[in-house]
This record gives structure tokens, C-alpha cells and sequence, in this order.
């Protein structure tokens, strides 16, 4: 595939050398807000920042490229970059979280929050860590599990950052030197600890499940997730 990486920073180039191992091409790096042609891309990859990231995906389904997003916090646009690849027939996938171990991961606290929900004496704990360069907080990853706990458990309503108020998922967001990126959720009662973790050893998970996520969609039409790709029920 000839690919455009929008977006040249740590998971641009993180992108680019496993691409190329794997037989691709990179056509175009960006790395600002400069007008780029798209026409030689079969399709973009955008790990940009917050404030470019819709304004990529729009370009791209503007220009009727395929696009895989991984950027994170820019997500009250998301039903935007929905409509506009349902009127413009194009192909989308965005994923706060492209590794395999987190799709999974996903699914494991979905099925957890649900055998919860009935037990009162436990209250939630999600803790993520990044590097100290992360520029959100808390993490994508980290409001997918929120969110995937609120809709499956039937105590919380909301999750709100470093919380004590009832009915909320709170979520701790440290920032410490060098780590690519660690997700926890603990239940805790009086007498016991329940917990799950997911701890990525490099960046190099989120890239293969990002190139593998363009391969998968670059001949699809539609809006697509993860689950899609690796065909999880
Ligand atoms: N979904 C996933 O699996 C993962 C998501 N991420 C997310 O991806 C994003 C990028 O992460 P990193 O590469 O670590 O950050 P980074 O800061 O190393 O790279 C971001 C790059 O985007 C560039 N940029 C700024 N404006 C731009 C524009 N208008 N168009 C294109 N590029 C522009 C910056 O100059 C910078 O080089 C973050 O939002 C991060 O949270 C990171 C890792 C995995
Ligand atoms: O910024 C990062 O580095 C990461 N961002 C994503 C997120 O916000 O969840 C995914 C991963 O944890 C690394």
C-alpha cells in the first residue's frame, strides 16, 4: 500500500519503519497544518494532535481516502467524522487504543463490569500512566474503559478525573518518564482486590494494529472498530 502518515512524530515513525518492513510505502509525511495532495496515498494514517485530527479525517474523506485514526482526545467530533464518511461512501476506523492486548482488553472489562454490577460492596479504581509528553488526560484508552464500564455496570453514571463523588468512575492519570502506556482497573471491596492490567512494552503495538487495521480497510466502505478488524464477536 502506498500510505500518507499524518502526523511524523513518535507513532509516525514508529508507523513508518514497520510499514516498510512489511512491504509498504510511505508517500507522504505531514507533520503541520500545510496542504498536502493525497492523490498518490492508497490510504492515511493520523496520529496527529487533538486540534488537527478532525480537520486530517475531513481532508481525507474529502478526497475520498481511506483513513485509520488513532489520535486521541478530539472525540466530540466524532460523530462528525461519521456523517461526513457515510455522505461521502468513504472508509474510517478510529481506535483510542490500536494494540491487540487492548482490544482484548476492552472485551475483559466490558464482561468484568457487567458480573460487578450487582455487587455493591466493591467500588471502581482505573488508574492509566503515559510519558510525561502525552498531551491529553486522562488517556483515549482510559475513557473507552470509562465509558465501556458506565454503559455495562449499573452504579456509574459518569467518570470524572481524581473523583470521590458517588456514581462515578474515577480515574487517576500519571505521567511518568518513558512509559508507553499502562492501563489498570481495580475493583476493591473490604476483604478483597479484584484487578486487571494492560502494560505496553513499546509503541510498536499500537503501529502493527494500525497498519494492520489500513490493510484491512483500504478496498472497505463503511465505518469501522478494532473489534471489526480482528473479527471479535
Ligand atoms: N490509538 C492508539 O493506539 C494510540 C494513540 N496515540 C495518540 O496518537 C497521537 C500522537 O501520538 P505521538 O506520536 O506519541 O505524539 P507526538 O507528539 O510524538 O506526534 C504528534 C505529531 O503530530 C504533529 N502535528 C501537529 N499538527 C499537525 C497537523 N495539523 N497535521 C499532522 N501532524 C501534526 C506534531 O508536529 C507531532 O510531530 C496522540 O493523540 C496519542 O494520544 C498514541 C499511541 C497509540
Ligand atoms: O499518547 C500515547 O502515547 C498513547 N495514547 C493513547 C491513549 O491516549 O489512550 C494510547 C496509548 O495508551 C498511548
Amino acid at each position: 500500500m502506498k500510505i500518507a502518515l499524518l502526523g511524523y512524530g513518535k507513532m509516525g515513525k514508529t508507523i513508518e519503519a514497520l510499514a516498510i518492513k512489511r512491504g509498504h510505502t510511505i508517500v507522504l509525511k505531514c507533520d503541520d497544518t500545510s496542504e498536502n495532495d493525497l492523490k498518490n496515498a492508497d490510504i492515511a494514517i493520523d496520529f496527529s494532535i487533538p486540534e488537527a485530527a478532525f480537520n486530517n479525517i475531513s481532508k481525507c474523506l474529502n478526497n475520498n481516502t481511506p483513513i485509520v485514526s488513532g489520535t486521541t482526545g478530539w472525540l466530540d467530533k466524532y460523530n462528525d467524522a461519521v456523517a461526513l464518511c457515510k455522505d461521502k461512501d468513504g472508509a474510517f476506523i478510529y481506535a483510542s487504543n490500536f494494540s491487540l492486548g487492548v482490544t482484548i482488553f476492552f472485551e475483559l472489562n466490558k464482561t468484568l463490569a457487567k458480573m460487578m454490577s450487582n455487587l455493591k460492596e466493591y467500588t471502581i479504581d482505573l488508574e492509566e500512566i503515559h510519558h510525561t509528553q502525552k498531551l491529553d488526560a486522562p488517556s483515549g484508552t482510559a475513557i473507552t474503559l470509562a465509558e465501556s464500564i458506565i454503559d455495562n455496570h449499573q452504579k456509574y453514571t459518569q467518570w470524572k478525573l481524581d473523583s470521590n463523588a458517588e456514581n462515578t468512575v474515577s480515574i487517576s492519570a500519571k505521567r511518568l518518564d518513558n512509559v508507553p502506556g499502562t492501563h489498570r482497573i481495580k475493583y476493591v471491596s473490604a476483604v478483597d482486590t479484584l484487578e486487571i492490567k494492560h502494560t505496553a512494552h513499546s509503541r510498536e503495538g499500537f503501529a502493527l494494529g494500525a497498519i494492520v487495521a489500513a490493510e484491512w480497510l483500504v478496498d472497505k466502505t463503511g465505518v469501522f472498530t478494532m473489534k471489526d478488524v480482528l473479527n471479535i464477536r
